[in-house]
């Protein structure tokens, strides 16, 4: 039937075999897929098209007192780009191996969270569940590249208002461990360019100022403060999410010619960049001197540019973590729900990179990251990507529990507040 585990994992391989995969994601291809599906399973659906060419899916099951504040489960559709030639099996074949392991690009990152979504909505619509609160789907465009196109134009949108959510669930991590991870808040990306000038010479003087030489008085600036940083994970004094990530991601100088480098000049001008993180804990003005004076500093000749900042609080000026703990009736329903589904989570803790989260805790609304893939190595953006079908259809029954709670959540007190107040974090 409709439920055969073969036909489940068949429509998870098919939704990974669509290139959805940047710079020019296959967005007709997933819209078509999800579609489909929406209308099997009978959910409502809209496609929300804030930029051309790049659909939003919203899927809704109404419950039966549509003024209670919703449930928001997200996933994005796209995935980072792969290098075929260093994979075992093709990215976008999603080829199943002997041990049941499914390698495709999207299999952890986040293809298996979003047709969980849909298969634990097929399984409990089947079972003639009634919702209390609404529930709406949504898979979003452009995560991987900034979710300015996606997720940051829906929350500005006067239907995100109208949704009225009480909880969000988004993207979380493996776990190589038996318990699940959870997430309640994570670091915001700070990427940056700094650039040196300085007088060009030939290749065999010594001079003071030179683009490279101030250039590279920074590098040395930054890898002793990333020691710094990576020193405290090390020492076990604090986790990954707690301390400021800064890694050099591209250099770019010389004068370069069709047969190579000219090796006996000096170039004037020089730069370099970085992916940094900065935890929920960090002083952002205090890093932020730190950059301007330290690392690209005009006495110096140097300057520096962002191309991607957030801010570190929301609208309220409140910080950007969602409470785990009982005065969070969310974070009670969670845990509980896992646990009935025999799983075990770990404690929450700072997502080291980004999701579109960041977007609804900015609006004051909880939400956590959660992908329910435990005993499996953490393959992200790596090569060979891969989740097991065992687990793939575990995270299946754990959602079923989930979604089964939260949308019989009836909790008069809390109605009573309101949606912003609650949200915090
Ligand atoms: N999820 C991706 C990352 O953390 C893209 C986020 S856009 C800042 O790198
Ligand atoms: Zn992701
Ligand atoms: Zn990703």
């Amino acid at each position: 039937g409709d439920g055969g585990e073969e036909i489940v994992l068949e429509r998870f391989r098919e939704y990974l075999r669509l290139a959805s995969v940047h710079p020019t994601p296959d967005y007709a291809a997933t819209t078509r897929l999800l579609l489909a599906q929406a209308s099997s399973i009978g959910l409502q659906s809209r496609v929300l098209e804030y930029v051309e060419g790049k659909p939003l899916l919203l899927f809704t099951w109404t419950g039966r007192d549509p003024h209670l504040p919703s449930v928001l489960l997200n996933s994005h559709t796209d995935v980072v780009p792969a290098e075929q030639p260093k994979w075992v099996h093709s990215p976008f074949a999603a080829h199943m191996d002997d041990a049941g392991n499914i390698f495709a690009r999207g299999s952890q990152d986040m293809k298996c969270v979003g047709m969980q979504y849909l298969e634990a909505l097929r399984v409990l619509k089947a079972s003639g569940f009634q919702p209390l609160r609404s529930l709406h789907v949504s898979f979003v465009p452009d995560e991987e590249i900034g979710g300015h196109d996606g997720m940051e134009k829906f929350v500005a949108s006067p239907l995100f208002v109208e949704l009225n959510l009480g909880i969000v669930l988004d993207e979380g991590l493996a776990s190589p461990a038996s318990h699940y991870r959870v997430f309640n808040a994570e670091r915001s990306p700070w990427w940056f360019i700094i650039k040196a000038t300085g007088s060009p010479g030939h290749g065999s003087k010594l001079f003071d100022n030179s683009a490279m030489e101030n250039l590279m008085i920074s590098l040395e600036s930054i890898r002793r403060y990333r020691k710094a940083q990576f020193d405290l994970v090390k020492a076990g004094l604090a986790a990954e999410g707690e301390v400021v990530s800064v890694n050099p991601v591209y250099l770019k100088a010389g004068t370069s010619t069709p047969t190579g480098f000219v090796m006996n000049l000096q170039p004037s001008e020089a730069e370099a960049g970085f992916d940094m993180r900065v935890s929920p804990f960090t002083d952002p003005s205090g890093l932020e001197d730190r950059l301007r004076t330290e690392w690209a500093p005009a006495s110096r000749n140097m300057t520096y540019q962002f191309k991607q900042k957030e801010p570190l609080s929301s609208k309220h000026g409140l910080p950007l973590i969602t409470k785990a703990d009982e005065s969070n009736p969310w974070w009670m329903l969670l845990q509980e729900a896992i646990s009935e589904a025999g799983g075990e989570l770990g404690k929450p803790e700072i997502f080291p990179a980004a999701t579109d989260c960041r977007y609804i805790r900015a609006q004051g609304i909880p939400a956590f990251g959660f992908s329910p893939m435990a005993n499996t190595p953490i393959l992200l953006h790596d090569h060979n990507e891969f989740l097991n079908k065992e687990e793939y259809l575990k995270g299946i029954q754990v959602y079923v529990h989930i979604i089964k709670s939260f949308l019989s959540f009836d909790n008069n007190e809390h109605e009573a507040v309101d949606v912003n107040s609650r949200a915090e974090l």
